[in-house]
């Protein structure tokens, strides 16, 4: 069982046909507590549906711009019209932004700059807009304390850190030997 459906049960207390349990994908809707549907914890799709209600129909995306589900409608002056991130473009666009900043970290950190990461990684935890997420996260930081004592060190840990999060979406498991092909140096394509 994931832990949407897990974290969803323990704090989500009001659901009606009105608040669909399920969205279109088949994945549960997350609700915040207020009781409102969470937009970064759930996809578009099933945002669009869950605050619809049940019953309305929701129409099919068209394919436009950084993420094929989301849906360009028109234009603002030279920019699209995007709706604001769902799970999934939060999750891509944050791990891409933490992946980096392993890539870029000094390879000999001083111990300022060490101190400075376990805050930034703690500060990111406490912050992410997915409230579900940041919960899991917080508690693997808290079991698996960052490893901030070399670059090598800490994209390793990202990546056991995002792998942990690939388990739990039935995701496929990356391999940390090839990180920093991934995210750093590019692959030799020879
Ligand atoms: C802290 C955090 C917690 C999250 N928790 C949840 C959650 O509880 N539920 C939920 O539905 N979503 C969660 N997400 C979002 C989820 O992890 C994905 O980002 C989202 O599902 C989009 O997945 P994706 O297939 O585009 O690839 P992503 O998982 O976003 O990965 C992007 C790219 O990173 C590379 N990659 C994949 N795995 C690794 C790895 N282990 N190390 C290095 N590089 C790798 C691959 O090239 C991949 O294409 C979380 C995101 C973050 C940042």
């Amino acid at each position: 069982m994931s832990t949407v459906i897990e974290v969803e049960k323990t704090k989500t207390e009001v659901n009606s046909d009105a608040k669909p349990n399920f969205g279109v994908t088949g994945r549960k809707i997350v609700y915040d507590k207020d009781g409102k549907p969470c937009r970064t914890c759930n996809t578009l799709q099933d945002f669009q549906f869950a605050t619809a209600g049940a019953k309305k129909q929701v129409k099919t995306p068209v394919v436009s711009g950084m993420n094929p589900e989301q849906p360009v409608n028109t234009k603002i002056g030279s920019y699209a019209k995007e709706d604001p991130p769902d799970v999934t473009v939060l999750g891509r666009s944050s791990w891409t932004l933490l992946h980096s900043i392993a890539a870029t970290y000094p390879e000999e950190p001083t111990n300022k700059q060490q101190k400075d990461m376990k805050q930034f990684i703690n500060l990111f935890a406490g912050f992410y807009p997915c409230w579900f997420c940041a919960d899991d996260f917080q508690k693997y930081i808290t079991t698996n304390e960052p490893k901030v004592e070399t670059q090598d060190s800490l994209g390793r840990w990202l990546c056991d850190a995002h792998n942990d999060v690939n388990k739990k979406l039935g995701k496929p498991k990356f391999n940390c030997d090839l990180w920093k092909q991934r995210w750093k140096d590019g692959w030799d394509e020879q």
